[in-house]
């Protein structure tokens, strides 16, 4: 099983391109079964995640055509899928492939709208929480649909002449609930409004697409979308949205090693509230157009309290990473996770490098220390990976990261892009 081996101490200084986000391509995949013509991709990150998904696309018969485009000599760039859903053969998405990550459970809205019937594995994903899909159902049901849970399955009828449009107001806020009953709306009949919907930046990323095959969505990115379902939709080309989770992965290693790292191709205003915290710990982030320049130079890092939060708040996704930036800071810091109750997985392998960490519930107060020490470690989850990887450029010493297939689920060319800033980082097959 592949491993990591990070020397560390090096501060990170150059220039890194941002790939397309993981969690804007997996839902615009998704949304290729809800027609009959060809949804073409581009800057498309190279993840197995990706990789995954296209695999259960095709075995519902989805014609799958991923070109591996050459990246420019910045890095920059993304691959080109193109998926033809106009023959169908299937409406069950299994258990093998589903179990691996959660999006694939999004095939559901999609499939029931356009052929009034399928059944979806429960999903799987970051071990990070009990993970319902209550959400899905409920709103399903409101548009009319019959669910019945089988053998680890949701088996969903729509009923006779269609979905039909319905109020839908969600209780909590889920993106994933977001993108498969907005999929499944765009062919419902009638209206459908969704109260309280998550405003992540991926769902109007989808929204975007869905608009572009001739859906009528309005008010994507608010806590409150408007669709108007149609007759059918059409093919489409879409850019995947640039990655914030990324983004906001590499400007922690920038400033966790003390060095300067522009992060070019991204969506500054996506990723805002991570820059406010990372400012106020005396990081500093200069925006300009499509690039961050993140420095940190010789002083200390000064402990910063975090909440979690939906969108537009502090990103769960990188509560982790964070956690690390905070482990060698002047101070206390406190950091409480509202999203998921089991996503603290990192702190116990935080421990190993001599980070001082005393979990409370959902807060864990991290006291910074002076300096990290190199260890080996167990990635247990994706952002957690990205974490360990983190603390190991700042380290001193070798630190070795086990079960790296997390981080190759949502991270492209990971070593690469920190090697070009001067990291020593290889893998070890
Ligand atoms: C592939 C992808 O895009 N994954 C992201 C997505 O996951 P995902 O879409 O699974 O996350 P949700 O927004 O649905 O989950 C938020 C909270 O709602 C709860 N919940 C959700 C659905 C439901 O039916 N019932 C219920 O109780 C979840 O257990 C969790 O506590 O959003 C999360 C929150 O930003 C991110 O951390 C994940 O990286
Ligand atoms: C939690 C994540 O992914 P998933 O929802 O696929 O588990 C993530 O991207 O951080």
């Amino acid at each position: 099983m592949d491993r990591i081996r990070i020397l560390g101490g090096q501060p990170l200084k150059g220039r890194i391109a941002i790939s397309g986000a993981k969690n804007a391509a997996l839902p615009l995949m998704t949304a290729a079964l809800a027609s009959d013509e060809p949804l073409v991709l581009e800057n498309l990150p190279r993840l197995t995640d990706v990789r995954t998904l296209a695999r259960l696309l095709s075995e519902l018969g989805v014609e799958t055509a991923l070109e591996e485009l050459p990246r420019a000599g910045d890095g920059s760039g993304g691959d080109r899928l193109t998926l033809n859903a106009a023959n169908i053969t299937s409406t069950t998405a299994s258990y093998e492939l589903v179990s691996k990550m959660r999006a694939s459970f999004w095939v559901l809205g999609p499939l029931v709208a356009r052929f009034g019937e399928a059944k979806v594995s429960l999903p799987g994903g970051c071990a990070i929480g009990a993970r319902p899909v209550d959400l899905y159902i409920k709103g399903l049901e409101k548009m009319g649909c019959e669910i019945e849970l089988d053998e680890g399955y949701v088996i969903a009828r729509a009923p006779k002449g269609g979905l039909q449009g319905a109020v839908i107001r969600s209780p909590l806020v889920s993106v994933g609930a977001t993108h498969t009953l907005m999929m499944a709306a765009a062919l419902a009949k009638g209206v459908t409004t969704l109260e309280n919907a998550a405003r992540e930046p991926e769902v109007a990323d989808l929204a975007e697409c869905l608009n572009a095959m001739g859906a009528k969505i309005e008010g994507a990115g608010t806590s409150s979308i408007r669709i108007e379902g149609v007759e059918r939709l059409h093919g489409a080309t879409h850019k995947v949205l640039p990655d914030r989770i990324e983004t906001g992965s590499y400007a922690m290693a920038a400033a966790m090693t003390g060095g300067e790292v522009t992060l070019t191709g991204t969506r500054p205003d996506t990723i805002e509230a991570a820059l406010t915290v990372m400012r106020a710990a005396g990081v500093e982030a200069l925006v300009k157009d499509d690039e961050i320049t993140v420095r940190r130079n010789g002083s200390r890092l000064q402990a910063v309290d975090v909440v979690t939060q939906v969108y537009p708040g502090f990103p769960t996704d990188l509560q982790a990473q964070f956690m690390t930036l905070m482990t060698c800071a002047e101070g206390e810091a406190e950091i409480t996770e509202t999203i998921f109750e089991n996503r603290f997985m990192h702190v116990q392998e935080l421990a190993r490098f001599g980070a001082n960490i005393s979990l409370h519930g959902d807060k864990a107060i991290v006291h910074g220390v002076k300096k990290l020490k190199g260890a080996p470690v167990m990635a247990s989850d994706l952002r957690a990976s990205a974490a360990l990887v983190i603390a190991g450029l700042a380290a001193e010493g070798e630190t070795i990261i086990n079960r790296v297939y997390h981080l190759d689920r949502g991270f492209e060319r990971i070593e690469d892009k920190l090697g070009r800033c001067g990291a020593r980082i290889e893998r070890l097959k």
